[in-house]
């Protein structure tokens, strides 16, 4: 089965915040996405919501509701209570817990399970009573103790951090060594019964030696170079609209 494309609305968002107007659509977006293919939406709500915002996440879950039940709407954050209250409110398919500091630019690691075991085991256990499926962030370290942990605390799946893959889109043999620890890690957790997703700065460049080293890879969850890919291809046409719209035969 080939992976399944969650597209993270996050960077869409904040390109919205730049300014007090509807657009960018966070929905809209989101929209042309499912309506394009993706299987799902991914969001990542901050403390300080700069980008996507706590009002987002009702018209993202009617829009999947109401025009895309098939597709799956997934949260991702810290899991403290604010962030456990949005969930229960707006009822994602899929929670993935990420050990980002409200502080952090983005999220850069992924958890250490030694340390937060007894923190992973209660939120997990609070999510599964409810029937969510849980993921959660993990690097790309085939530590079969820390995988065991993870396993342990009742998670559905582990979402390996790809960030550190997708930084060396300029160093072929760094990236090599970096795709066969995600596979190995891979491999152990699904040795666990851990499924396994993967994100943080995948591309379609290289998504494809990951999906074929990792091949029971479930789902990627895709922003920033999936948006800058839709503002690459979109530029010709969008300029094209607003020369016309200058009066220019274009
Ligand atoms: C967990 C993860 O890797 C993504 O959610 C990432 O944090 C995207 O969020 P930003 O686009 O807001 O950095
Ligand atoms: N979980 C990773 C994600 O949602 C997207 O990360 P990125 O593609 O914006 O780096």
């Amino acid at each position: 089965m080939p992976a399944k494309l969650s597209v993270n609305l996050n960077a869409i968002a904040m390109l919205r915040n730049r300014r007090d107007l509807p657009w960018p659509s966070v929905t809209g977006l989101g929209q042309i996405a499912l309506e394009a293919g993706a299987s799902g939406l991914t969001v990542h709500p901050r403390p300080d919501q700069r980008h996507i915002r706590f009002s987002d996440l009702a018209p993202i879950r009617a829009l999947i509701d109401d025009l895309y039940p098939a597709a799956e709407f997934n949260m991702e954050g810290f899991p403290n209570e604010q962030f456990l209250e949005l969930v229960e409110e707006h009822q994602p398919e899929q929670v993935t817990l990420v050990p980002d500091d409200p502080a952090q630019a983005t999220s850069d690691h992924g958890w250490d399970f030694r340390k937060s075991h007894n923190l992973l085991g209660n939120v997990v256990g609070r999510l599964k009573k409810k029937g969510f499926r849980v993921s959660l962030f993990a690097d790309g370290d085939p530590d079969i103790e820390a995988l065991t942990i993870a396993k342990e605390t009742g998670a559905d799946r582990i979402e390996l951090y790809t960030g550190p893959y997708g930084g060396c889109y300029d160093e072929p043999e760094r990236a090599a060594v970096l795709l066969e620890e995600l596979g190995r890690t891979a491999d152990l957790a699904i040795g666990l019964g851990l499924d396994v997703n993967a994100g943080h700065d995948l591309t379609v460049a290289n998504l494809p030696p990951l999906a074929a080293r990792i091949s029971n890879l479930a789902e990627v969850s895709i922003g920033h170079g999936l948006t800058a890919d839709a503002l690459q291809y979109g530029m010709a046409e969008t300029v094209r609209r607003f020369c016309r719209a200058c009066g220019q035969d274009v």
